[in-house]
């Protein structure tokens, strides 16, 4: 049997397995068995703890519905850091993605602060498919156009709205995805500014659909509306599933502040 954690960071949710004892190998049908809301546990993504023998605590693979593999996950990163500092009493955490060396600190129960290192604002960073201006690019579908675009070691485009009432985001959400433009797809987000320290935001997640939230997400669209001159270096960005406190610090680097909570635990046939 495979046991596994069931967490949710405001309410993106994670099938949650360690692998630092007994290395595991997935195939992108078991992880999107898994991630199956009907025929398996149900998770926007899978998350496998490895070891690290670089000074990490620990390595961090995320995995999407899909089956596609991710540089980043920012709710998943305050999960897995919470999740290792009950295990070790530390305040501090360090977990290594694809993207990077993350650093979180634990702020109280259930709530962790984590630097998701600086964006990268460039277009073949991001990336795009051709060297186009990362603050304007020339997309548009039905109702939404002109997004900005930066990595959070994931890629993300942010569509400024005034409204969601109607914005068919199911529709054209996997279109955009999808488009050529992202050579590596892209996570898909619509912004409305309430104010200079407050977004709205729902997000067409690349590999796994619309979530309750997205962290990268969050960030991403902090720093495009900080750049686009929309909002102050923090906001508070409202979703679905819950808020985040968002900071892009005058040292370049995104703080991502916001719940972690388990859910419960269980038990994978080991037929994986
Ligand atoms: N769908 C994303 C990975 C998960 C990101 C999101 N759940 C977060 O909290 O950052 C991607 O393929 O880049």
């Amino acid at each position: 049997m495979l046991p596994f954690l069931k967490m949710h960071g405001a309410g993106n949710d994670f099938v949650v397995l360690d692998a630092r004892v007994a290395k595991l190998a997935l195939a992108p049908e078991a992880v999107r068995h898994i991630a199956d809301r009907r025929r398996g546990v149900g998770c926007d993504q899978l998350v496998i703890i490895e070891s690290d023998d670089a000074g990490a605590d620990a390595f961090m693979r995320i995995l999407n519905s899909d089956g596609s593999e991710s540089g980043a996950c920012g709710n998943a990163t305050r999960c897995v850091a919470a999740l290792l500092a009950e295990e070790s009493g530390a305040q501090w955490v360090k977990i290594r993605t694809v993207a990077g060396l993350l650093v979180a600190e634990i702020l109280g129960p259930g709530l962790v602060e984590v630097d998701m290192g600086p964006p990268h604002l460039e277009w073949g960073d991001v990336p795009l498919s051709g060297p186009y201006d990362t603050l304007h690019l020339p997309l548009s579908l039905g109702p939404v156009s002109d997004p900005a675009a930066c990595s959070m070691g994931n890629p993300h485009a942010t569509f400024f709205i005034d409204d969601f009432t109607h914005l068919p985001i199911e529709t054209i959400g996997p279109m955009l995805e999808k488009n050529r433009i992202f050579p590596e797809r892209a996570n898909i987000g619509f912004a409305r500014i309430d104010s200079t320290s407050r977004v709205r935001l729902r997000v067409w997640e690349r590999g796994a659909g619309l979530t309750l939230a997205c962290g990268s997400g969050a960030c991403a669209t902090l720093v495009n509306a900080h750049r686009r001159g929309l909002t102050g270096r923090m906001a508070v960005v409202e979703m679905d599933g819950g808020e985040l406190l968002i900071t892009w610090a005058e040292n370049g680097h995104v703080l991502m502040r916001g719940p972690a909570e388990t859910a419960f635990a269980g038990e994978l046939p080991g037929i994986f």
